[in-house]
């Protein structure tokens, strides 16, 4: 059996990953004919130009907010533009299925796959979902989300297409990690976050015993601590979740869920200029599971965060075996195909 997929989703990790892992299981189950639709410029382009599916690069941009901005004009210009382009592109592929993960690039996709009636599957990373998915649920047979609480935000009539599966997660090791010292690795997200680079400083400055280390997003990092090692981006972030004392991250939904994946202790201090704030609502997961704590930026106080570390680190961390949501995806493809 073979499957063609086209696939769409990127421009940051958080899209890109969870679309990347549930091709990396389709793979091993039959052989698989990929063809990805890639943004100009962004991730997904530099990652995927390592792997074998071919891609396609358009040249589109996102919406800014609030949507009736006058400044939205050449950006909607460009979805459309684009959009006959990937009609064009998908017809000549002629796939067996569409998956999109979200982000701009996933609706000229979606909306060209309902048109050439070719079965759409989405997936859902946040727990507010975004605007294209939302957009293209109607158009889709199934709807993948990470969270239940996603369902309350779909329209009444797409609901009984959802399926809770939770978030893709990528395993992709370079070999197990030994930290003799606790060790606390401190993430924002695909792009890095400056406030959190400034914050390992300070943690690291007060914390003497304990090991720090952070992906930079290769943003600027004002100290050079001896117990901070400063990678500008992980490669093998799978190694580190499962032998880190604690984590302290933003609120992107597919942090998080690894983060509840791999249970991780974890403090999550959202990005609040994040779209309808949703990192607030993918944080409070944590919080939820008991897994560790939501601060607002603006209540970060240092001493406050040393002792929330020192209660996590405290846990025990347990190698788990848990089924990944990539694989219910998978299943569910399959199944669309064999029909
Ligand atoms: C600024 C922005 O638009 N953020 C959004 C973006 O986040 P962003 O891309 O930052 O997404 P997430 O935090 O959800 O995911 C980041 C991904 O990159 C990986 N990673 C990160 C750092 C590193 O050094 N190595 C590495 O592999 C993480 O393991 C994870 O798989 O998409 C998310 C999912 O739709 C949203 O919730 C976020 O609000």
């Amino acid at each position: 059996m073979k499957v063609k997929i086209a696939v769409a989703g990127g421009v940051t990790g958080g899209h890109l990953y969870p679309a990347l892992s549930v091709l990396e299981f389709l793979s091993e189950k039959v052989d698989t004919e990929v063809l990805y639709f890639t943004v100009k410029g962004k991730l997904e382009e530099k990652v995927l130009s390592e792997s074998k599916y071919r891609t396609y690069s358009l040249n589109v941009q996102g919406l800014i907010r609030p949507i009736y901005s006058f400044k939205n004009i050449p950006r909607v210009l460009k979805i459309f533009n684009n959009k006959k382009r990937v009609l064009k592109k998908l017809k000549e592929f002629n796939p067996d299925i569409v998956f999109v993960t979200g982000g701009y690039v996933s609706y000229p996709v979606g909306l060209s796959a309902y048109k050439l009636n070719i079965p759409l599957y989405i997936h859902e990373q946040n727990v507010i979902p975004g605007l294209s998915n939302l957009k293209l649920s109607k158009f889709a047979e199934k709807i993948f989300v990470s969270f239940e609480s996603s369902i309350d935000y779909f329209p009444e009539d797409v609901k009984e297409k959802i399926i809770v599966s939770g978030n893709p997660v990528r395993i992709k090791t370079k070999g197990e990690l030994k930290f003799e010292t606790p060790t606390i690795l401190i993430v924002g997200g695909s792009g890095g976050s400056e406030f959190l680079n400034e914050l390992a400083c300070k943690l690291a400055n007060k914390m003497k015993n304990y090991n720090f280390i952070l992906s930079s997003g290769g943003k600027k990092v004002k100290c050079k601590e001896k117990n901070l090692k400063v990678f500008p981006y992980i490669d093998n972030m799978y190694d580190y979740y499962r032998s880190i004392s604690c984590a302290i991250t933003r609120g992107g939904a597919t942090t998080i869920y690894e983060l509840l994946y791999f249970e991780v202790p974890s403090i999550v201090i959202p990005w609040e200029g994040s779209t309808e704030s949703h990192q607030i609502e993918n944080a409070k997961q944590i919080v939820k599971s008991k897994l560790g704590y939501m601060i607002k930026e603006k209540e970060v106080n240092l001493n406050d965060l040393v002792s929330k570390i020192e209660i996590l680190v405290q846990r025990e961390r347990k190698i788990l075996n848990k089924k990944n949501p990539a694989k219910i995806i998978v299943e569910e493809i399959l199944k669309e195909v064999k029909k």
